[in-house]
């Protein structure tokens, strides 16, 4: 099979679609997904599962949330795992059944959960102990008994960047792992929960399968005392953080080197296995196209300024984070540059000092692996526009820009405005703060 980003007859495509005409057509900057890239990553990750009898695959809505892209991954038997009530919105506009849904997050509000019981979502993944309590009270008073895991904190290391690691004691993701089997029981006994399990998510960009090994056999104890205890435990939930290549030359773990890690470290289990990848499904099927503006010259270096910034992708000023810049006509010819966008910030920079194809004002080029934790962490900062999202299907490609609308993600989340379940808040639309 072709790459889904290659280049034929000197251009750059997304798949069958040279990118000139994706630029000509929407202008640039513009993030552009490949179709076929999307379905052969979901389908490779479930393929690396095989070994995994029972197995649930949620895709992270959060990695990429637009609308096109999770109506795919819904055709491909993907539910959704979400971190506020807006993803769930997202998730269930996409056709993703609400049974499919989990909803993660440490930080969901009352209107969340009252929404997320309302939809009648699958799976709730309980952070702290206090969250069990409201949620079983919530369920109970409706009448509901909510399906619940037990989010742990299995003091790992994963070895990936400080800001998106979560596994660690002083992270603020799940309960310490040796508090578990206390708050369990006293979980356990709420009316209105349905405790089925536990949960852990030790970071994302995983390039090392054995502190994952490592954490799951923590989890292995934990399940293996909770039984003892007289629990029924029938889900564990592993969370995301199978890592990409975004550095040529990188080497990273397989799909199937993940499945034979996780089925031999879960074989005496006998749990449903549940899954949140975000990065691994959507990252390589996504670049984010651009212009070069100016080449200026620099202290060192010479200066790119390309049309597109920090508030378009955000991981190189928030995690250093390296994206391949590839020229849409490479000659073949070489520079050592610095690439940066129009942004006032110095951390506007996605890359010093770096080996790139050799680019001119006017030229194109893409920044590779941006389908993931792209477009979705865009801001208007600089009151620059959210930029197009195009979708390639083949020869074809139209804007997919399409959210839900902000008013509706309010709704469900925290704005009195729309108000329906209580009076928590004061209706002040502005400002919104607790009443008295
Ligand atoms: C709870 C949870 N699940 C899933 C993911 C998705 O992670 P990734 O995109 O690395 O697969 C994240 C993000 O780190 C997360 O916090
Ligand atoms: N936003 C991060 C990933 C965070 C994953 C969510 N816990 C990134 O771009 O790498």
């Amino acid at each position: 099979m072709s790459l889904p980003f290659e280049c034929r007859d000197g251009v750059l495509h997304a798949e069958d679609v040279p990118l000139p005409a994706i630029a000509a057509a929407v202008g640039t900057p513009a993030y552009v997904y490949s179709t076929a890239a999307l379905r052969t990553s979901a389908r490779a990750f479930r393929a690396g599962l095989a070994p995994v009898p029972r197995k649930h695959l949620a895709f992270a809505v959060k990695a990429n949330p637009n609308l096109a892209v999770l109506r795919l991954l819904a055709e491909e038997g993907y539910g959704a795992d979400i971190v506020s009530a807006g993803e769930m919105l997202h998730a269930l506009a996409a056709g993703m059944p609400a049974s499919s849904i989990i909803f993660s997050g440490v930080g969901k509000s009352r209107r969340e959960l009252a929404a997320a019981l309302d939809a009648g979502i699958g799976q709730f993944n309980l952070e702290l102990e206090e969250e069990g309590v409201v949620l079983a009270a919530m369920a109970a008073a409706r009448g509901q008994r909510a399906s619940a895991v037990l989010r742990v904190n299995p003091d790992i290391d994963a070895g990936t960047h400080a800001k998106i690691s979560t596994g660690r004691k002083q992270n603020k993701f799940g309960v310490a792992i040796d508090d578990a089997v206390e708050i369990y029981a006293r979980l356990a006994r709420l009316d209105g929960l349905a405790l089925r399990g536990v949960a852990i998510h030790i970071g994302s960009q995983l390039l090392d399968l054995d502190p994952l090994e490592l954490a799951y056999s923590r989890v292995g104890s934990l399940v293996a005392d909770l039984r003892a205890a007289g629990h029924a435990i029938t889900h564990v939930d592993l969370g995301g953080g199978l890592g990409l290549s975004y550095r040529p030359g990188d080497v990273v773990p397989s799909p199937a080197a993940y499945g034979t890690m996780v089925a031999r470290a879960t074989r005496d289990w006998n749990v449903t296995l549940m899954f949140e990848p975000g990065r691994f499904v959507a990252g390589e099927a996504g670049v984010l196209l651009t212009e070069v503006l100016w080449v200026k010259p620099g202290a060192v270096v010479p200066y790119v300024i390309v049309d597109a910034a920090m508030n378009d992708l955000a991981r190189p000023a928030l995690y250093d984070a390296f994206h391949d810049f590839v020229a849409v006509h490479p000659t073949g010819a070489r520079m050592v540059a610095n690439i940066a966008g129009p942004v006032c910030e110095s951390g506007d920079t996605f890359a010093m000092g770096r080996d790139i194809d050799a680019v001119s004002a006017g030229d194109l080029a893409v920044f590779r692996t941006a389908g993931a934790y792209g477009a979705t962490m865009a801001s208007t900062y600089n009151c620059r526009a959210l930029v197009p999202e195009v979708l390639i299907d083949g020869g074809r490609f139209a804007v997919v820009a399409d959210r839900i609308a902000p008013e509706a993600m309010l709704a469900a989340q925290h704005i009195p405005l729309w108000m329906t379940h209580d009076d928590e808040y004061v209706s002040d639309p502005v400002s919104p703060r607790r009443a008295a």
